[in-house]
């Protein structure tokens, strides 16, 4: 992407060997894809196969990703003056956040290379993620995530998932600084984070299950959060693609939400500048997208350029505001991160930039479950019962008021 030369496809071929920038991969399926073949193969990442990379000699390492739900948010929609407002629930995959879309692909690379071990640094998702599918594939996997900073609940998965946890004092800047510079080092070890642009030919399908979802057509905007920003890009790579295929008429655009404190994207795009104003010691309460050097800035910046998009930010209050209206209104739990897209909507619909008649899709990128801390801290009313007689006496009080 930076200074333009081409390679043959390969899996090792993460970083441009030349410049060391970014690299997108061009897949050419030999049929042209359409909606009715896709309609008649079973759902999930893999349903697309032809816009993904042909792998040889490894079944897909799979635990059924993709096919999230897309829910329409009824009463947040009626709220914010919206007529179609839809979630894209993406906290269901198998561990809970997006980025396994990414990873059954990737993993199946990996293991069709024999990758002797799989490293990610990782706010933590990225790393429960690969640390179930390299589980799943039979091979190493080591995570570096920032230390005290990482969400009980993500953290934990990797415990589970039986990965090498390597704690860093400092940011996920930091630890991505140290996975980069191990993978130099020792080219065994193969990496995962969303600069290989293997994973984000998984996470693109995104953009295929909404178009179909939505029959056929896009929607105007699409919400996303954004921490080190492969998954905006990967979404309109994925609209892009449908529309050169004819399986979309139009395009949509693409909205992309940081938090205010962490938000090198958004406060250049303010000020109309062409490259991140970075930030060296990021923070916020949605520690997912607590990132100060997004590694895809250029492909963000250029997906939210060509769609005609926007970035916008929003201060954790919104954030944590925005995390008890999805549960509290329409049943979905999400993690800070995710409740980003929500926060960052309402403020793009009270700037005027989204209009009432347009269609959103707002991406919840992560699990609820992810962060318990976040969870009971979100306004609890609980009460404490000595015995049952008091707990009968509260309830028929609540049951009262
Ligand atoms: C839950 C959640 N939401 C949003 C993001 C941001 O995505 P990206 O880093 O692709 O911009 C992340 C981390 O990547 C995440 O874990
Ligand atoms: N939130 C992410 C940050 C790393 O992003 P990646 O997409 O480059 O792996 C995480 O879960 O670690």
């Amino acid at each position: 992407m930076s200074c333009g030369r081409k390679y043959p496809p390969h899996p090792r071929l993460t970083r441009c060997p030349s410049c060391g920038g970014l690299l997108d991969v061009k897949v050419h399926p030999r049929e042209p894809p359409s909606w009715r073949i896709w309609e008649q193969r079973k759902s999930g990442v893999w349903r697309y196969w032809e816009l993904l990379p042909a792998i040889s000699g490894v079944k897909p390492v799979t635990l059924g990703e993709g096919a999230t739900p897309l829910v329409e948010l009824e009463r947040i929609g009626r709220m914010l003056g919206l007529k179609r407002l839809y979630a894209k629930n993406e906290g269901q995959n198998p561990t809970g956040s997006f980025k396994d879309r990414g990873m059954t692909v990737a993993v199946t690379l990996a293991k069709a290379i024999k990758a002797r071990a799989l490293i990610v640094a990782s706010t933590g998702n990225t790393a429960a993620s690969v640390s179930a599918y390299a589980a799943r594939a039979g091979l190493r996997r080591i995570v570096v995530v920032p230390r005290r900073k990482t969400a009980l609940g993500k953290l934990a998965q990797s415990v589970l998932y039986g990965a090498d946890i390597v704690e860093i004092e400092g940011s996920f800047d930091a630890a991505l600084k140290a996975v980069m510079t191990a993978v130099e080092e020792d080219p065994r070890l193969y990496p995962l984070n969303s600069f290989n642009p293997w994973r984000l030919e998984g996470q693109k399908t995104l953009a295929y299950e909404v178009a179909e979802a939505l029959g056929g057509e896009p929607p105007d905007w699409v919400v996303v959060p954004v921490g080190n920003a492969g998954n905006i890009s990967a979404i309109w790579k994925g609209f892009k693609e449908l529309y050169r295929y004819g399986l979309i008429t139009r395009l949509p655009r693409m909205a992309g939400v940081q938090a205010e404190r962490a938000a090198p994207l958004a406060r250049a795009w303010q000020k109309g500048l062409d490259e991140p104003l970075f930030v060296d010691k990021p923070e916020t309460r949605a520690t997912a997208i607590r990132i100060g050097h997004p590694v895809n800035w250029p492909k963000a910046m250029k997906a939210v350029k060509e769609s005609n998009g926007v970035f916008t930010m929003v201060s954790d209050e919104e954030i944590m505001k925005a995390q008890a209206m999805l549960a509290r209104l329409e049943g979905i739990a999400v993690e800070p991160a995710s409740a980003a897209s929500l926060a960052g909507l309402a403020r793009l619909v009270e700037d005027g930039v989204i209009a009432p008649d347009e269609t959103v899709v707002i991406v919840l990128t992560g699990h609820g479950l992810k962060d318990p801390q976040a969870m009971l801290e979100a306004g609890a009313r609980r009460y404490i019962a000595g015995s049952p007689e008091e707990a009968v006496k509260i309830v028929l009080g609540l049951a009262e008021s």
